[in-house]
């Protein structure tokens, strides 16, 4: 996959390798000198050659030898120093390009709305882009070097072939391009396709695995092994049939003779060189005939080497477009906009101006021309049927997606309008799945305002109704969450995650009241960390209990994306609609709860 239409991969990795593409050109031109370099001691061989098959059989009488010896060391001396520097150059680049990629992409990401890493895990998506970083570093430190080389070497060669005897040289030259066409037979056209259609098939296969392995406990409680393994193992005969024809279909005579060829690179000389000898014997010059065979003899064995070196090259340019196309899946991300010119929230007042929103690829809306507002200091309760968009209304507010149509406000300015961080300052969230890093408390809980002392920080806890928790960890707020024992239970974990609110001290709380893993004794407590948090402060909640609402300024019946009812606890139970009932119903759950002795 590729960047844009045009441009080619390779510039695309240059255009990521910033000042530092400079570097990668000095690498390159460095390698082709050390690629000539590197010929040069067979010319030396060749001058030795000759000088003795003159003088044969008085090899005495030979004179320079030892020079063209001296010749040849420094040649390929010079020829390793020149390869040395070009590939300091080229891994520089290479490592400040994949770098820069790691860091392009982490700031793409970072303007991505929250909402994305909802279908897109943020540590699958940081993982792919590291990966696929490290992949183009291959290209660029040794592949790129090594494709100029050769390509300087063929152009040696050439010269080569005419310099001495440009019938063996043909020769020699003719095994190398049966050589390369079969290369790029492989790689081109409809192979090209087919390399996709088996890499593609290599991703899902790894996704379907991800995926069954995180499913075993599901898979275990309800005992569907075989049906749960299906999915995987599909994937893997799609996987296995793809790889085998790409293998058995498209690789095997290509890479047969390219390997062949390149293995056998003076194949052609022996022959030529018979048809030669017979001309070069009547024309009273078979010394030079003898000293160009010798001479191609020994330079097959570099043509050789050349061309083992492109079939790296070449794959190592493949692996970087793969590589490029899962770092554009991450630079593709939706990005939020952001305003130029960012207005300041008046006050800490909420306001939804007929929004609509439609997740992507949703063919309903998940919120449908919803209206209603949230004086500063109220509390608004959300409440409704599960799926009616609750969460998704909330969700609005901090911009995890931006509205479809309409305006949500905070303190009467359009939340587009507002600076990104402002408004993430001004608005604390506790969602269900408020996540607890893998850190020592007192780290997780500071993180919602770095600069927040110790004191501060357990002050939060206790206001949190966490003293319980500090006091039964071994090192108190410095014990590591998940390490040797040390695990909370939802509801412990959810009041760690309510003192991070609380440190916060944001004038407007979000917040999903959700209890659900909760026991009785922990839930009282959650509800006493609750009224601390929201304590004259601008609350917008998601009801699941209706308990929790009654004392609620207002409250929205949100159902399949609209809203159906608006008032106070009072108000909507006279109305005998959607919330009357649901609160008769939550009743008799409560009634059913006390006779059978289930807390409630
Ligand atoms: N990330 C998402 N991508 C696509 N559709 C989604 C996504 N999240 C929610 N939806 C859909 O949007 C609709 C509203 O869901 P939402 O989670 O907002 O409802 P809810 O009232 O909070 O439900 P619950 O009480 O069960 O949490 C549902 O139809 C749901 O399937």
């Amino acid at each position: 996959m590729k960047k844009s239409g045009r441009k080619s991969d390779l510039a695309i990795l240059l255009d990521y390798a910033g000042n530092y593409r400079v570097l990668t050109y000095i690498g390159l031109f460095l390698s082709a000198i050390a690629m000539v370099l590197g010929m040069l001691p067979y010319l030396c061989i060749w001058l030795v050659m000759r000088g003795l098959i003159t003088v044969a059989p008085n090899w005495s009488q030979a004179t320079d030898i030892g020079r063209y010896g001296w010749m040849a060391f420094a040649f390929a001396f010079a020829g390793i120093l020149f390869y040395f520097a070009a590939l300091m150059c080229t891994h520089l680049a290479a490592f400040r390009t994949a770098s820069n990629i790691r860091k392009q992409g982490m700031t793409h990401l970072m303007k991505t709305p929250l909402g994305f890493f909802d279908s897109n895990a943020s540590g699958l998506l940081r993982n792919r882009l590291d990966g696929a970083a490290s992949e183009t570093e291959t290209l660029l430190a040794h592949n790129l070097a090594d494709i100029v080389g050769s390509v300087t070497m063929f152009l040696g060669m050439v010269v080569m072939m005419f310099v001495f005897d440009w019938r063996m040289g043909t020769a020699c030259l003719l095994a190398a391009v049966i050589s390369v066409v079969a290369m790029f037979t492989m790689m081109g056209g409809k192979n090209a396709k087919m390399m996709q259609e088996y890499q593609v098939a290599q991703d899902y296969m790894s996704k379907a695995g991800t995926e069954y392995v995180r499913g075993i406990p599901v898979v275990k409680v309800f005992q569907q092994t075989v049906y749960s393994f299906k999915a995987f193992k599909d994937a893997i005969e799609d996987y296995s049939t793809k790889a085998e024809e790409y293998t058995d279909g498209v690789c095997r005579v290509p890479q047969s003779v390219n390997l062949t060829f390149t293995a056998g690179a003076f194949i052609f000389l022996v022959p030529a060189a018979i048809l030669i000898a017979p001309g070069a014997l009547s024309a009273g010059n078979f010394a030079a005939f003898v000293t160009n065979f010798a001479f191609y003899a020994v330079f097959s064995a570099i043509v050789s080497t050349a061309l083992a070196r492109i079939m790296f090259a070449a794959s190592g340019m493949m692996l970087a477009s793969t590589a490029l196309g899962r770092i554009s899946q991450v630079m593709d991300a939706p990005v939020l906009k952001q305003t130029n010119h960012p207005k300041l929230p008046k006050d800490n007042s909420i306001e939804f101006r007929d929004v609509s929103f439609t997740y992507d690829g949703a063919d309903v809306p998940a919120i449908d021309h919803v209206s209603f507002a949230v004086e500063p200091g109220q509390t608004v309760a959300l409440v409704g049927p599960s799926g009616g968009g609750k969460t998704t209304a909330a969700s609005l507010i901090p911009r995890f997606w931006d509205v479809t149509s309409g305006s949500v406000l905070v303190g009467q300015v359009d939340v587009r309008q507002t600076n990104p961080h402002e408004l993430m300052n001004r608005i604390a969230f506790v969602f269900q799945n408020n996540r607890l890093f893998k850190a020592s408390i007192y780290e997780n809980v500071k993180i919602a305002r770095p600069d927040a002392t110790r004191e501060e920080v357990q002050r939060a806890l206790s206001a949190a109704q966490c003293d319980d928790i500090l006091a039964k960890l071994p090192e108190g707020m410095d014990t590591v969450i998940g390490t040797e024992g040390t695990y909370l239970s939802g509801g412990e974990q959810q009041r760690v995650a309510l003192a991070r609110a609380i440190l916060k001290d944001a004038p407007i709380v979000v917040l999903d009241e959700a209890t659900a893993f909760a026991d009785p004794e922990n839930e009282s407590l959650i509800q006493k960390a609750f009224a601390t948090l929201t304590k004259g402060r601008t609350v917008i909640m998601i009801a699941h209990r209706l308990s929790t609402v009654t004392g609620a300024d207002k409250i929205i019946v949100l159902d399949e994306g609209k809203v159906v009812e608006e008032g106070t606890h009072a108000q909507l139970k006279q109305q005998n609609g959607m919330y009357a009932r649901m609160w008769a119903d939550y009743n008799q759950a409560v009634k059913w709860r006390i006779s059978t002795g289930e807390a409630v």
